[in-house]
């Protein structure tokens, strides 16, 4: 029988029809349900944009405050799932705290079935609610102090900043982290979103598929990205020191990766990162501008004239880190920020797959062994 060439990590395969939102990676264009990220960046804030993913249209002004209000009810979390934070090693990577009480969280909250819109609108709202508190917490409890609790007279960005920091925002840092979550918020069919759609597919808890989501996420590749380009950039030194160390990298291995840079739809650079870069100007009026910035600039510019021709450009993990360090952010939270954004996202799809859903369940192409005769243990070396 003849084998069907199966593209590797299934490169231009679609694997779903959807309606949430569109790219185009030659002409860096990127939109959720019709309106580009940037005007969204610009315009609008996280609660406005998870509304507009999850439902398909802008909110009401009315939706909207009875959204807001509905988040800001399921922002605390059971004493329970800081004990579970707190019984954690401290060295445990917050990606691995935020997939486990995110799985934790279906526990307390579960979803009897997931055919019942209204159910299955209560675990959205408690998933969007509950990560940043979770990832805060975990932040905090790690190193022995208490957990912050939300703060309601803020936004979500604004909130989780301050659980993470104990500071209230400058309105400056505030737009410049919503913005950042409303970018990382939606992004096709990228591996977490496939993954949660997977898990979806099987009828399993919106938790399930969204802890799954966390830790498909976490991987180098994928949003864990952005926290190895900061420790690249910090490799790298000063600027005079960009083209030595790459070509130092490249020399000793030559398909070296640049981290935050390349992607399997962008061509060009990532919108996103253009916004970034518009974002960490706008950041670093108030905090200075730090040499990393620099040095990513001349490594972009440098990565340009060698990769460009293969089409590898900044991604969005490229610029995230720099703008979150100069907000004061640990670098290992960085990713969990990522999640906190895509949750939104990921829960659109989780919808979207639901309806007329069927199980993933693909063929494979068998390469292994046939015909082999079983040895018993007593006549093996
Ligand atoms: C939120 C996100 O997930 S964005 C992506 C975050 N990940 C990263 O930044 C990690 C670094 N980048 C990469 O590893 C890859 O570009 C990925 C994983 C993003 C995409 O992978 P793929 O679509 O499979 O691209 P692939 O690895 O086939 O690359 C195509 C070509 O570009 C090169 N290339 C891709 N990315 C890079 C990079 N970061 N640095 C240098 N060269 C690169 C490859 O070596 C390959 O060259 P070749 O054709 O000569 O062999
Ligand atoms: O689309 C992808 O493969 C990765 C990505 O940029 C994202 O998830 O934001």
């Amino acid at each position: 029988m003849s084998q069907i060439e199966i593209p590797p990590g299934l490169a231009d395969v679609p694997v779903a029809k959807s309606a949430i939102s569109f790219i185009d990676g030659h002409r860096a264009i990127l939109s959720y349900r019709g309106i580009p990220v940037e005007v969204l960046a610009k315009e609008s804030h996280y609660e406005e944009t998870a509304w507009l993913l999850l439902k398909g249209e802008l909110p009401t002004q009315r939706e909207l405050a009875d959204f807001t209000q509905e988040l800001k009810e399921r922002r605390n979390i059971k004493y329970r799932l800081k004990d579970l934070l707190k019984s954690l090693p401290e060295g445990a990577h917050p990606m691995v705290a935020l997939q486990t009480s995110v799985a934790a969280l279906g526990g307390y909250y579960p979803c009897k079935s997931v055919s019942d819109a209204a159910s299955n609108w209560e675990a959205s709202l408690r998933l969007i609610a509950s990560m940043p508190t979770l990832v805060a917490a975990f932040a905090r409890l790690r190193h022995g102090d208490d957990a912050i609790d939300p703060n309601p007279d803020l936004d979500h960005a604004g909130n989780f900043y301050y659980m993470l920091t104990g500071k209230e925002p400058s309105p400056a840092v505030r737009k410049v982290l919503d913005a950042c979550l409303i970018l990382h918020a939606e992004h096709n069919m990228n591996a977490s979103t496939f993954s949660t759609r997977v898990t979806s597919s099987t009828l399993s808890s919106p938790y399930a598929a969204i802890s799954a989501a966390v830790g498909t996420l976490s991987g180098p590749l994928h949003g864990g990205a952005n926290e190895e380009v900061v420790e690249m950039l910090d490799q790298i030194g000063p600027v005079s020191n960009v083209k030595t160390w790459l070509d130092k990298k490249r020399a000793e291995n030559p398909s070296f990766k640049v981290m935050g840079m390349g992607h399997r739809v962008y061509k060009v650079k990532d919108p996103r990162a253009t916004v970034l870069q518009d974002l960490a100007e706008h950041a670093f009026s108030e905090t200075g501008k730090p040499l990393k910035y620099e040095v990513a600039q001349a490594l972009e510019k440098l990565c340009e004239g060698i990769y460009g021709v293969k089409g590898v450009y900044p991604n969005v993990d490229f610029y995230s880190g720099v703008v979150y360090q100069s907000l004061g952010i640990p670098t290992d939270i960085f990713t969990p920020i990522f999640a906190i954004a895509r949750v939104s996202g990921w829960l659109a799809h989780w919808l979207e797959q639901l309806q007329g859903n069927r199980i993933y369940r693909p063929e494979q192409t068998y390469v292994g062994k046939t015909d082999v005769a079983y040895v018993p243990l007593e006549k093996r070396p």
